[in-house]
Order: structure tokens, then C-alpha cells, then sequence
């Protein structure tokens, strides 16, 4: 025997030993989350126990506090964010047993809204495209669907005034937040950019990408459509025209990608929030969305602030939209540490429904773990 023979017969001798050791962990995994499974099934019993028809499945403060426990105990070799992704799909599977959860988004397939959907709620999930982030709230305000997804803010463009114009008027509960990194690539059949004469791509995108373009694509003509995901359709059938999408919909369109990290901030990052009809209860680690108008007289916003300030109470946000109601008349939408039940935070509320001309609570939801 050769000895490149020998050391491959050693080589195969530990790779068995070691498959085999695989194999009996996948077994033991199996019939873990076989019987995990069970459970959620029984839960699902509890829920619809005494023919209750209206009963709550996806249970976001549960889900999260999962994820954190994940994290917190995980001391393999595996990230802490890659092992919670992996319960993330556990339970998805888990919720579909219970019930299929259907949850709308701003399509089509491949765009932002998309991948944040699956990031929320895992591949069990059936993710429903519709065409305006108008339609997500239509939707889930129908019952069509049980939950939405919408975009809140880029950390780039700022606030998605659609959302907040949406969120002003609608009667739906914020029940989650997620964050997304948008990283943007040049994506068309053109054998090399200066082939490409016309860039593509929803306004944000364009707006993310405006200095590269400038600086890469200064002959090209930019226009603003739907979505990232249609202006890569439209770049499947004409080779002098380019979309800025993500990698996912080069996969998902079958389109070359010409250049990849395009966003002027590399660190680029989407803030979605899930939309739903139900309240959320505490999870520990919490955040409570409203927004206000405040009186006509001096000091009026100060006094709102210093009911926060003077409890300790952070406030990550703060921006004002025109109301729609009155020219020059403005509301504040305010997001808080903390949930509306903690009570510190309640004897706030109390304090800013005094002051203020009007206040709507848009939900308390789970930091998000992942
Ligand atoms: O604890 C629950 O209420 C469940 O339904 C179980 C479970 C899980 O698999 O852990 C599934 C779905 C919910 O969104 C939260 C958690």
C-alpha cells in the first residue's frame, strides 16, 4: 500500500467516526424537535380550547424571548445570531403546525420587503405580495391576511412617508420590529457598465445609491419605479437598462450582477415594522411607538418630552409629518424603550394625554433579537 493510500484509508477511517457521531446527534435532533413540535401543537389546543374562533397564534413577546434565551446560552462555535436563526426556523414550523400565517408585503418577489418577512417569520411563512404599502394595511385591516410588513425608516433616506402617513390613520397594532441590511448591487445582462444606459430602481434605492451612480454611472439615466424587484423585470429583457436590487433577486431574476456594495453607506440598514390587529404583550426588552399632536401654545413639546425625560424613559425617535388635516399643523411620531404596561411608562402616557391635542398609542413591541 502507497502511503497517500494509507493516510486517505486513515482519513476515511475519521471521517466515518465522526459522521456517525453526526448521525446519532441528527437522530437525537429530530426526536427533539419532533417532540417540540407535539408541544406546539398542544399549545395550539389551549389556545382554541372552548371553540375560542379568535385565537392568537404568533405570539411575538414569546417568540423573542426564545431568540434571546438562544443567544444568551449559546457557547458553541456557531454565532450567536446563525443559532438563533436556526430556532427562528424551528419555530416557524412550529406556528405553521398551529396555524398558517400569512403575512402581506410590498412586492413583487425578491424585493427588501420580501426577505424581511422571511427574517420575521421564517421560511414557514407564506409571504403575500401586494403592490403599495397603502395595500399592506388594507389587507391586514381586512383580515385577508393576518399580519403585514411594512418599511419604517432607512438609515440613509430617513422615514418612509408612506408608512407614517398609513400609520396615522390606521387602527392596526405595530407588533414587531426588525432591521435589515440593505446591501444594494448593480444587476443586468450589459457585458460591463458602461454598456448599461439607464439605472433602475425603487426612488429609495436611487437615493442610497446616489453618489456611486454619480461617481460610476455619470452617463447613465436614472428612473424611479415601483419596486427594486420590477426594475429588475424590466433589466431581464433589455441589456442596456440596470437595476439596483439585492443579491437574492439576482438568484431569483436570473440576472448577472455587475457590481456588488453599491450603497453609499455601507452600512446601510431598512427598519420594518410587523403590522397586526392584536396587542403585544410585554417580552422584557420592549419598545412603544405613538404618535401626537401637540396644543397650540408655548412649551408644548417641551412639556411632552419632559414627561419622558423626567422618568428616565429613552426615546430612539422623534419626527414630524404634516397632519393632513390643516395646513402647517404637524404630528410627532415618538418610539420609546419600554412597554405601555411598565409603570413608568404608563403614568407617562397618562401625563402626555393631558398635554397634548391628541395621542395615538401605535403598539409596544419586542426589541428584535436577531
Ligand atoms: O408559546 C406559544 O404561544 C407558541 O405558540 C409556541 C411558539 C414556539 O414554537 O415556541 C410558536 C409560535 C408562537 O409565535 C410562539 C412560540
Amino acid at each position: 500500500m502507497t502511503k497517500t493510500t494509507a493516510q486517505s484509508v486513515s482519513e476515511q477511517e475519521q471521517l466515518t467516526e465522526i459522521r456517525n457521531q453526526i448521525d446519532a446527534i441528527d437522530q437525537q435532533i429530530q426526536q427533539l424537535i419532533g417532540e417540540r413540535a407535539a408541544c406546539a401543537h398542544k399549545v395550539a389546543e389551549i389556545k382554541t380550547q372552548g371553540g375560542k374562533v379568535d385565537a392568537v397564534f404568533y405570539r411575538p413577546e414569546r417568540e423573542a424571548q426564545v431568540l434571546r434565551a438562544v443567544k444568551e446560552r449559546n457557547d458553541s462555535l456557531l454565532p450567536d445570531k446563525e443559532m438563533a436563526k436556526l430556532f427562528r426556523e424551528i419555530m416557524s414550523t412550529c406556528l405553521a403546525l398551529e396555524q398558517p400565517i400569512s403575512v402581506a408585503y410590498l412586492g413583487p418577489e425578491g424585493s427588501y420587503s420580501h426577505s424581511s418577512v422571511i427574517k420575521q417569520f421564517g421560511t414557514a411563512a407564506h409571504p403575500v405580495a401586494v403592490s403599495s404599502i397603502e395595500e399592506v394595511f388594507s389587507v391586514v385591516e381586512k383580515g385577508e391576511v393576518n399580519y403585514g410588513i411594512v418599511p419604517v425608516e432607512n438609515s440613509t433616506e430617513g422615514e418612509v412617508k408612506a408608512t407614517q402617513d398609513e400609520l396615522l390613520k390606521s387602527s392596526l397594532k405595530v407588533s414587531g420590529e426588525l432591521e435589515l441590511a440593505v446591501d444594494h448591487c448593480l444587476l443586468s445582462h450589459a457585458t460591463s457598465s458602461d454598456k448599461v444606459s439607464k439605472v433602475l430602481a425603487h426612488q429609495q434605492a436611487l437615493g442610497q445609491c446616489r453618489e456611486w451612480l454619480k461617481n460610476n454611472l455619470p452617463w447613465a439615466e436614472l428612473e424611479a419605479v415601483s419596486s427594486n424587484a420590477a426594475a429588475a423585470k424590466i433589466a431581464q429583457e433589455d441589456p442596456s437598462v440596470a437595476a439596483i436590487a439585492s443579491e437574492q433577486a439576482a438568484d431569483l431574476y436570473q440576472l448577472p450582477i455587475l457590481e456588488y456594495h453599491i450603497s453609499d453607506s455601507k452600512a446601510n440598514t431598512t427598519r420594518f415594522w410587523v403590522l397586526g390587529r392584536e396587542d403585544v404583550e410585554p417580552s422584557g426588552e420592549d419598545k412603544t411607538a405613538l404618535v401626537l399632536s401637540i396644543k397650540n401654545e408655548a412649551g408644548a413639546l417641551l412639556k411632552i418630552l419632559d414627561a419622558f425625560a423626567k422618568r428616565h424613559i429613552n426615546m430612539t425617535r422623534i419626527i414630524s409629518r404634516p397632519s393632513k388635516s390643516k395646513n402647517w399643523d404637524y404630528v410627532f411620531f415618538i418610539d420609546l424603550i419600554g412597554h405601555q404596561h411598565d409603570e413608568n411608562l404608563k403614568e407617562a402616557l397618562q401625563e402626555v394625554v393631558e398635554q397634548a391635542a391628541f395621542v395615538k398609542i401605535l403598539g409596544s413591541f419586542p426589541i428584535s433579537p436577531l
